[in-house]
């Protein structure tokens, strides 16, 4: 029998870059909030356990779910940054997730996630060491900008947008973000950390509509697509 896969979600957040007048992740698109969505993608797939949920110490918005689809929905205190809150829900989980065990590490504010590439990465970071995550090739030719004009052309190829989840085994990942925060590494990205501590994590294309709201155009756009579904 397939070990369980138990997700991560760091929702600690204050979403200052959309401003507005809540976290983003409280925002509302096709009839719930996005952290909602994203939940239930992770927990709609039958690989996935539960999953555990930080968020901000003083967030008077989480509507208290203990349980979602069936599955246990558990929370903690995230951290100042996205890193400290990831770190915080893997310490944070049951100590019936083994350090062998794959967790998915998935942003409350990517709410279009679908369930093929849940099953793609899963299938990739099972068969590898160094885990995967969903990610896409770059296709636009990328500029590198100084005082709103074009400095230089940057070469793309071999470039890729990191998505969210990765997934990594809990052991190594805990371990990874640690030392990358002893070391005083900012990551932006858990598979940072696993690099930082020497692995090379498998890419999987995923597709380019899960996207992360970061702005309000963003949240247009993700409600289009989530009433398509
Ligand atoms: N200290 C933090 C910062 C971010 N996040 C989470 O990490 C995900 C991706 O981060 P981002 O899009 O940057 O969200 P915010 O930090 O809220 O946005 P901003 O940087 O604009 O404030 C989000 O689900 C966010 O809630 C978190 O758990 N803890
Ligand atoms: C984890 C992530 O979504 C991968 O692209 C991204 O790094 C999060 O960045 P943010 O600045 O914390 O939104």
């Amino acid at each position: 029998m397939s070990a369980a896969v138990w997700a991560v979600m760091p929702a600690a957040g204050r979403g200052t870059r959309f401003g507005g007048p809540m976290p983003k992740q409280y925002l509302q698109a096709a009839g719930k909030p996005l952290i909602a969505h994203a939940l239930d993608a992770l927990l709609a797939h039958p690989r996935v356990a539960g999953a555990m949920v930080a968020l901000a110490a003083d967030d008077a918005l989480w509507p208290g779910w203990s349980e979602r689809q069936g599955k246990p929905v558990l929370r903690c205190a995230g951290g100042g940054e996205r890193a400290d809150s990831v770190l915080a829900a893997l310490r944070a989980l049951p100590a019936s997730v083994a350090d062998d065990d794959l967790v998915l590490v998935h942003d409350a504010a990517r709410p279009n996630l679908r369930g093929a590439d849940l099953d793609a990465l899963i299938a990739a970071a099972e068969a590898e060491a160094d885990g995967a995550i969903l990610g896409a090739p770059v296709r636009d030719t990328l500029k590198r900008a100084g005082d709103g004009r074009i400095l230089s052309t940057e070469p793309r190829d071999g470039l890729w947008r990191a998505f969210t989840p990765q997934a990594f085994r809990r052991g190594a990942l805990t371990a990874a973000l640690r030392d990358a925060a002893v070391a005083g590494l900012m990551v932006t990205d858990e598979a940072s950390a696993m690099e930082y501590a020497g692995f090379h994590p498998r890419l999987v294309e995923g597709r380019e509509d899960n996207l992360k709201v970061t702005t309000p155009a963003d949240l247009a756009l993700v409600e289009y697509l989530l009433g398509l579904r």
